[in-house]
């Protein structure tokens, strides 16, 4: 078996503010094996952005810290690793896509140069032969008749469109992993299903592993070999998309995928909100909005993952001896939600910030 290219273990990244530590990341772990795509899934605040833009350290630091952890890529601890070593694997064998297209490109220089700056940032290649292949990789993402759209502007194409060209610039560089945090979120649904199946095509052809950050369950089904399932700071599950879907073990999992609407049924929102970062309730930070939570959920240290099959855990107390997945699972334990698909998680943050990717 080989090593994950990526292995997050025990990561912890704070914000020290005035008010308090913020624990925005708090003991997360997870592995993304070479050409998978793995989903981090959870509502606003949990701490996905967090833990993603720890990787590279895209995350200004300070405010944030990584204050325990590894972040081994490849077998590098990139946690140790010094800004100008991260400044090279960032956009060459890690590349990010944002929520915002518009915030990676710059306005005042066509498409086209920004792509040959990209590919001669990590290639020694004449300005000619990167151009070529800037025109190439357009044309791999989709852009039609990219020879004659490689000298536009960004405004002169639409969203959909300047988040392909977003995506050939990360690919410049033939990145071996994608992080990608919620690139479709600000798009309408047609073009959204577009680009997923771009990033699909573009993931066999590339070889690359993707890191894909989403509240969309839907679009998990769509993209992900596995998922992470995050809250507050916590990873709450993980498995297969298989295995979470058809199999959820965390009541926040199923909380979850309750939200999704099946046959007639509207959406249904989980009650409350997540906890107060700098104040975590005590237990399984699940446990105020959980309609399982028994008193032992509600003291000690936050559940550690049990494993329900190779491969898949689940951090719940209930998850023990003499377990009743169907008491959390209800009636519908049986039913498959892959194929629902289509409806995003109930955000109490109705309103995702588009912060991700505004802020570059
Ligand atoms: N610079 C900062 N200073 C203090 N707290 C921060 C800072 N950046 C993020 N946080 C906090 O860290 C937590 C995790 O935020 P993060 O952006 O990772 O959430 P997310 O899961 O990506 O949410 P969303 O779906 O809205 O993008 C939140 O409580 C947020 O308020
Ligand atoms: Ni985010």
């Amino acid at each position: 078996m080989t090593d994950p290219l990526l292995s997050v273990r025990n990561l912890h990244v704070q914000f020290n503010t005035d008010e308090g530590v913020v624990r925005a990341v708090d003991g997360v772990s997870f592995d993304v094996k070479r050409g998978e795509t793995v989903c981090i899934v959870g509502e606003s605040g949990s701490g996905k952005t967090v833990a993603c833009e720890s990787i590279t350290r895209l995350l200004p630091m300070p405010p944030g810290e990584i204050a325990d952890g590894e972040i081994l890529f490849d077998g590098e601890d990139l946690t140790d690793a010094s800004g100008k070593r991260l400044e090279s694997i960032r956009g060459g064998r890690i590349a990010h896509v944002f929520q915002n297209p518009q915030s990676a490109l710059n306005p005042v220089y066509p498409v086209g140069a920004q792509i040959v700056e990209a590919i001669r940032l990590h290639r020694d290649v004449s300005k000619q032969a990167a151009r070529d292949r800037a025109i190439d990789l357009l044309d791999r993402v989709g852009i039609p008749e990219a020879t004659a759209r490689i000298d536009d502007y960004p405004h002169e194409f639409s969203g959909g469109m300047k988040q392909r060209v977003v995506i050939a610039m990360a690919l410049s560089a033939d990145p071996d992993l994608l992080i990608a945090d919620e690139p479709t979120t600000a798009l309408d649904v047609t073009i959204q299903a577009q680009i997923l199946r771009l990033l699909r095509d573009l993931q066999d052809e590339f070889d690359m592993s993707i890191v894909f950050v989403t509240h969309d369950l839907g679009v998990v089904a769509e993209i992900a070999d596995r998922v992470v399932v995050m809250y507050a700071g916590k990873v709450m599950e993980s498995g297969t998309v298989y295995d979470v879907f058809d199999r959820p073990s965390h009541p926040y999992t199923q909380a979850l995928l309750d939200c999704l609407p099946g046959q007639g049924e509207s959406m249904r929102p989980i009650g409350g909100t997540l906890p107060d970062p700098k104040r975590p309730p005590a237990g399984c930070r699940f446990h105020p909005r959980c309609p399982h939570a028994t008193a032992d959920c509600r003291a000690g240290d936050h559940p550690e993952p049990l494993t329900v099959d190779a491969g898949h855990e689940a951090a719940c107390v209930y998850y023990g001896p003499g377990y009743d997945s169907s008491v959390i699972r209800g009636g519908s334990a049986s039913e498959s939600r892959v194929a629902d698909g289509g409806a995003a998680v109930a955000d109490p943050d109705d309103g995702h910030d588009s912060s991700g990717g505004d802020a570059r």
